[in-house]
């Protein structure tokens, strides 16, 4: 990674640490207030004219793996980087207390956002990028906080532009959720 992409990967990766001590950290409210002023003070140095998408859509922009930029350069999606070999797209994770649902587990919503990126990301590396067109996830256990996911996506049939497939999320091998949904080839710039 060029040094000016280290540099975007750090504000990041310093904004999720923002992220998850906002949640966490024991502040009275005149504290979080002038927390807040200082964070402002930071936010106003990067207002003004700015691109209507993020910039690692521009070609050529990101040099890293699809998919990766996302979990690299976006400050609110878990930090998943996926790889697609044998058929099969794997990767872990952590999720800290900024994803949090029910008290030490991770909010239901955030497991689907994991369980479709990785069939997003398993789907454009098998040289069929989709559309997730219905998603249906079984929550078989609380997938936890803090401790190492490992999310593995892969498919069941294809019928024509239609991809049927399934991801999975676990922790220590025990499965806490799965998905099975309908992908469908996207059109212009998504059909690959
Ligand atoms: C640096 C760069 C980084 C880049 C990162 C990139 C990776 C990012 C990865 C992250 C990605 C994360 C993933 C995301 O976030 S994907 C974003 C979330 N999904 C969407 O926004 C999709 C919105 N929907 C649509 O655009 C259209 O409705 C689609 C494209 C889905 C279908 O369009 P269309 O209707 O024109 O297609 P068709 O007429 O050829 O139908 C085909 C077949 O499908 C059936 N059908 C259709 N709809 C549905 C439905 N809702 N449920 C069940 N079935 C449905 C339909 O009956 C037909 O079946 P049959 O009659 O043949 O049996």
């Amino acid at each position: 990674m060029s040094s000016s992409l280290q540099g975007r990967a750090e504000l990041v990766a310093r904004l999720r640490e923002l992220n998850a001590l906002s949640v966490i950290a024991e502040l009275d409210d005149a504290r979080a207030a002038e927390v807040a002023e200082r964070v402002d003070e930071l936010a106003r140095e990067l207002r003004g004219p700015s691109a209507q998408q993020p910039w690692y859509f521009r070609p050529g922009a990101a040099p890293v793996e699809t998919g990766d930029a996302w979990a690299l350069f976006n400050p609110v999606s878990p930090p998943l980087r996926m790889r697609v070999d044998g058929g099969r797209a794997t990767g872990t994770t952590v999720l800290g207390p900024e994803f949090g649902g029910p008290p030490k587990v991770v909010h239901g919503g955030y497991v689907a956002v994991l369980l479709d990126h990785a069939l997003g990301i398993y789907l454009h590396g098998v040289g069929r990028s989709s559309l997730t067109a219905q998603l249906s996830v079984r929550y078989l256990a609380p997938t936890p906080l803090g401790s190492r996911l490992t999310v593995e996506a892969s498919h069941s049939e294809i019928d024509g532009t239609t991809t049927y497939a399934w991801a999975t999320v676990s922790v220590e091998g025990r499965v806490t959720a799965r998905a099975e949904g309908r992908f469908v080839l996207g059109r212009g710039k998504w059909r690959s």
